[in-house]
């Protein structure tokens, strides 16, 4: 069967939905495990799902919002998670994104289970002080129910929302428990004089260029992908031009040496063979609304046919679902990594690795976010500074600083913040941002390099995304025979 014959066959066939694509592969991960089959069930299932309708006084009238707090597994706590705003919110996204979720905590250590949160509304449609409105008042649903807290319930930004939306729920949080002196750690991803910290808000965008560095160490998984050299020169398409997908790009464009030869939006594409300069791209975004009218590149009203068009890498950076069925089998990119969750319907995923495609999944390529979330929440937890503004400690603070990286490494549960080079930075009285860099850099290597064992050493296991599963479902199991149910 030629690939287009078996793309008509294939468009054919049902399009999974986005729960039940997490779940496919899910079982398709489990498979090759010898879990429980009770065990297997616990895991896979949404613990519970909150759903709650509001009403805001606005514009001289009552709204009414849905809003939406899934907790898929409390196998730790807390649980963590985004919340999006978007119309295309509902119960089945949340809760495959807060599934999403557990296993990413899981492969990249970050020792939390997990959560997603939604609310049905378009923010563009809304000023910014209807948006605080509804916002706090959304947040209050959940605080009253503990649904936010810094020990069982802590939420993040996600699509439509960004540190605005973070310093809100954290503020009203604080007039709710006015004397918790860990509230600040409610919520991550705030602004750093709201107790956030350096690197959050670039940290996924961040995450995904070192993600692409350390898959591009291993040269026998570039050739998996049928490429070769470094990432330097290499071809990248981008979908997405938000928190995730613009700073993907820049970096990988401007550290890296990669070309970003096309950029795809809500309202259409813009394509470039020598290359765009992102930054232009996003400023021309910010003040025309959108791509269109873009004078450095060739425009067009159909964006996701960009998604199709020949380049090295493909980065969704977007939406749910966006490649599935009906396009994967013209899809030229080998390889795909995904900032966005769940871009890859468990249908189209089976078309592109019959078709040899190399996907970094989601719940590695994104994980950049949650890891420097953890950073933050221990930095409002131990109410110390995360590493020092000085460069340079003087010698007297010396113990002091060594007794401060020991409880910080404890509050890290000895994962790497010991690490020399950690060590050596913090001891140095390197910045915060420093520190994050390092803490990223260190956590996205170790979780890849867990990956591409199982990749290349468990017969059965044919891609990255099944690893990563094998990798994540162990530790949750793991987890729940140590702790109980
Ligand atoms: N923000 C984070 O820290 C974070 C962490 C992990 C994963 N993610 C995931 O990354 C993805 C993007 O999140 P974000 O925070 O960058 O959101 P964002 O709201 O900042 O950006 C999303 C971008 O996608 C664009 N877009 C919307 N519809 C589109 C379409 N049909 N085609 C092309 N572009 C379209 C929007 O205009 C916007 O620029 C989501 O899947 C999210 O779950 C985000």
């Amino acid at each position: 069967m030629t690939p287009s014959d078996s793309s008509q066959t294939d468009t054919m066939l049902p399009e999974p939905g986005f729960r039940e694509s997490v779940d496919i592969m899910f079982n398709r991960a489990v498979k090759l495990m010898d879990l429980s089959p009770g065990l297997e069930e616990k895991i896979r299932v949404c613990n519970a799902t909150y759903v709650v309708r509001f009403g805001v006084r606005l514009r001289g009238g009552i709204h009414t919002f849905t809003g939406y707090r899934a907790v898929h597994s409390e196998h730790m706590e807390p649980v963590k998670g985004g919340i999006r705003y978007a119309l295309s919110v509902h119960q089945d996204e949340v809760e495959a994104l807060a599934a999403l979720m557990t296993y990413k905590c899981a492969l990249v250590d970050a020792p939390f289970g997990g959560s997603k949160g939604g609310l049905c509304i378009d923010p563009r449609a809304w000023e910014e002080h209807e948006l605080e409105q509804i916002t706090r008042r959304f947040a209050y649903e959940l605080i009253k129910r503990d649904l936010i807290h810094p020990a069982q319930n802590v939420p993040a930004p996600d699509m439509g929302t960004g540190e605005r939306e973070m310093a809100w729920i954290a503020d009203q949080y604080k007039r709710m428990h006015t004397t918790d002196i860990n509230g600040a750690a409610c919520v991550t991803g705030k602004p750093i004089n709201a107790g956030g910290i350096n690197g959050r808000t670039e940290a996924t965008g961040r995450g995904v260029q070192y993600a692409l560095r350390e898959f591009f160490r291993h040269p026998e998984d570039v050739a998996r992908a049928r490429l070769d050299g470094t990432l330097a020169g290499k071809r990248v398409i981008v979908q997405g031009l938000g928190n995730v997908g613009y700073h993907a790009a820049k970096f990988l464009s401007e550290e890296d040496g990669a070309l970003v030869t096309g950029i795809i939006e809500h309202d259409g594409s813009v394509y470039r063979e020598a290359g765009l300069d992102v930054e232009d791209v996003k400023q021309w975004i910010v003040s025309h609304g959108g791509l269109k009218g873009y004078p450095e590149a060739t425009y067009a009203a159909d964006g996701a046919t960009l998604l199709e068009h020949e380049c090295d890498i493909l980065i969704p950076a977007a939406l749910e679902g966006t490649l599935h069925r009906g396009n994967a089998a013209r899809i030229k990119a080998p390889l795909i990594v995904e900032a966005a969750n769940g871009p890859t319907t468990a249908g189209a995923d089976e078309i592109l690795r019959d078709k040899g495609v190399v996907i970094i999944p989601d719940m590695y390529a994104n994980a950049g976010g949650v890891t420097v979330s953890y950073f933050e929440w221990v930095k409002n937890l131990s109410h110390i500074r995360f590493g020092r503004m000085e460069r340079r400690a003087e010698e007297a603070r010396h113990q002091m600083l060594v007794n401060e990286l020991e409880r910080l490494d404890d509050m890290l549960e000895h994962r790497w913040s010991m690490t020399p080079d950690f060590k050596e930075k913090y001891l140095r009285g390197s910045d915060e941002l420093e520190l994050v860099r390092s803490g990223l850099d260190d956590t996205m290597r170790t979780a890849y390099q867990a990956m591409r064992k199982v990749w290349h050493e468990h017969a059965g296991v044919q891609d990255l995304r099944t690893a990563a599963y094998l990798v994540s479902i162990r530790k949750v199991a793991d987890s729940y025979r140590a702790k109980g149910l």
